[in-house]
């Protein structure tokens, strides 16, 4: 069955569709979902998004009233949460994943089951029976229990297709023995742009490469995938996957697609954002200032730390960076590293915040290019407003987006894994002056007319969405 099918079998049953959606517990996972329950939401749909307990406690203390949908004037989404099973006080960074993961599926899973049953027979009160979930296709417990309960069950994938490709390779590629990697072969050749837990991977039993190999196998037995991505970015991939995948809807970017809301897209920060750095950008010259963010999850060394910095300030050019409260590594920060940020918040050539609005940021006219780690959820926001990013990757999917911006899509440059200051420098100089600064922005302009035209009426990605709301209201059993 395609897509296409469900248009017809949805007819009447808007009222009683009720959509829960799980997305994974982490700020890259939980903007884009969120973005796409308002959007169904907006397409008459109940929605129920489902937080951690922890997490939300985070978001309400962070939002700013209104950034969360539900919480203003937009449409209504009401949110449920349950525990991730970890203690408060213990960090769910990258370095943890694994470890959150288990904690899900070991300690979550019994609370969303009992959510799940609890929503199937109505006794959500305003909402009627849940007739579909969209889980986070990294947490397959999330689908297979939907399945068993007799709820037909999505699977969101946050990354690129072009990544969700890749992963969907693993197995083969372990197979065919060009994985793991031997030891001191040369990363960049022959497969350039690997992620980073295959370029690490030393054994096939690597916990990290079998994670990503096997929730992507498993989230393939879910109805549909949905992908924050558009055609016009990833047409081999998409069509890779839909080889396996028929039901495969590129809707993205959600946060640019605006079907039927009229209020500015969600917003759901983990962080509160220091509004202090747009009323800075306000008073810089045009396309003058380098934004610098290395996403919610990333963490640095000290000597990164510095190489970075003294990188920035060596170029002379303006720069807004955000340093999250964990970004250096525990026990990294020095009283050196203190004084230099608060020096900067006095200065007018440099800014640093803790958390920034940063799609606010990122349309600002003062902002002239981004240095990114490479987040998908960056890389569209910056793709969005034609500013083109010097990238530099951390770990998993990062590698291949920094690799697409900078030889597919030619809207940036890619440092790869080198950290030293005259690097830095040098790209910064490129990026921001010269022919080759030129060109990037003609190219970043030229992708953003694109990219924005997918999301408009007529555009690939509208019609994806209007076809996933009608199968998923062709999912909605009779009340
Ligand atoms: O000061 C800041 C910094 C970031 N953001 C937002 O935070 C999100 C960050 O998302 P992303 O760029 O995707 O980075 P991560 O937080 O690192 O996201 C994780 O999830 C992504 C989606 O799967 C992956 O692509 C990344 O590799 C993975 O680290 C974006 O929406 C940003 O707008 C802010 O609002 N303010």
């Amino acid at each position: 069955m395609t897509s296409d099918s469900y248009v017809t079998a949805a007819a009447g049953a808007a009222a009683s569709t009720h959509v829960l959606i799980f997305p994974f517990p982490a700020q890259g996972h939980l903007n884009c979902m969120l973005q796409l329950a308002e959007l169904l939401a907006a397409a008459d749909i109940h929605v129920t998004f489902l937080n951690t307990e922890y997490n939300h406690r985070r978001l309400l203390r962070s939002s700013s009233g209104n950034s969360l949908p539900g919480r203003g004037p937009g449409p209504k989404v009401q949110f449920r949460a349950i525990a991730d099973g970890l203690p408060d006080d213990r960090a769910r960074s990258a370095a943890r994943l694994l470890e959150l993961d288990a904690s899900l599926r070991a300690r979550s899973s019994q609370a969303y089951r009992d959510l799940l049953v609890d929503l199937r027979e109505g006794s959500g009160g305003r909402a009627p029976r849940v007739t579909c979930v969209i889980a986070d296709g990294i947490m397959p417990f999330a689908i297979d229990i939907a399945e068993e309960l007799g709820i037909p069950a999505m699977a969101f994938r946050t990354p690129s297709a072009s990544s969700v490709w890749a992963y969907y390779c693993i197995p083969k590629l372990l197979q065919s023995g060009e994985l793991p990697i031997p030891e001191g072969a040369d990363l960049d050749e022959p497969i350039r742009g690997l992620p980073s837990f295959c370029r690490e991977a030393r054994s096939s039993d690597d916990p990290m490469l079998r994670f990503v190999a096997e929730v992507t196998a498993h989230s393939a037995r879910a109805r549909a995938f949905i992908l924050n991505t558009c055609e016009h970015l990833e047409p081999s991939a998409l069509s890779s996957i839909r080889a396996r995948m028929p039901v495969t809807y590129a809707v993205g970017p959600l946060h640019a697609l605006r079907s039927g809301s009229e209020s500015a897209p969600a917003r759901a920060s983990l962080w509160r954002e220091d509004r202090t750095c747009v009323a800075w950008l306000d008073g810089q010259p045009e396309r003058s200032v380098v934004y610098v963010s290395f996403g919610s999850f990333a963490v640095m060394s000290r000597k990164q730390f510095l190489e970075f910095w003294r990188g920035l300030v060596g170029s002379g050019r303006r720069f807004l960076w955000v340093v999250r409260p964990d970004l250096i590594e525990e026990g990294g920060w020095t009283d050196e590293m203190e004084s230099m940020i608060e020096g900067a918040r006095d200065r007018d050539r440099a800014r640093v915040v803790g958390w920034a609005p940063q799609r606010e940021v990122l349309g600002h006219r003062a902002v002239g290019c981004f240095m990114t780690h490479s987040g998908w959820n960056s890389t569209l926001e910056s793709m969005v407003e034609g500013v083109p990013m010097i990238c530099w990757p951390f770990f998993a999917d990062q590698q291949i987006n920094s690799r697409f911006v900078s030889e597919v899509w030619r809207i940036g440059l890619d440092m790869k894994d080198t950290c030293e200051r005259s690097t830095v420098e040098r790209m910064v100089r490129e990026a921001m002056e010269g022919d080759a600064a030129d060109e990037l922005r003609r190219s970043a302009k030229a992708t953003a007319e694109a990219v924005r035209k997918s999301v408009e009426e007529g555009g690939s990605s509208f019609a994806a969405f209007q076809r996933l709301v009608q199968h998923i209201k062709s999912l909605a059993r009779p009340n």
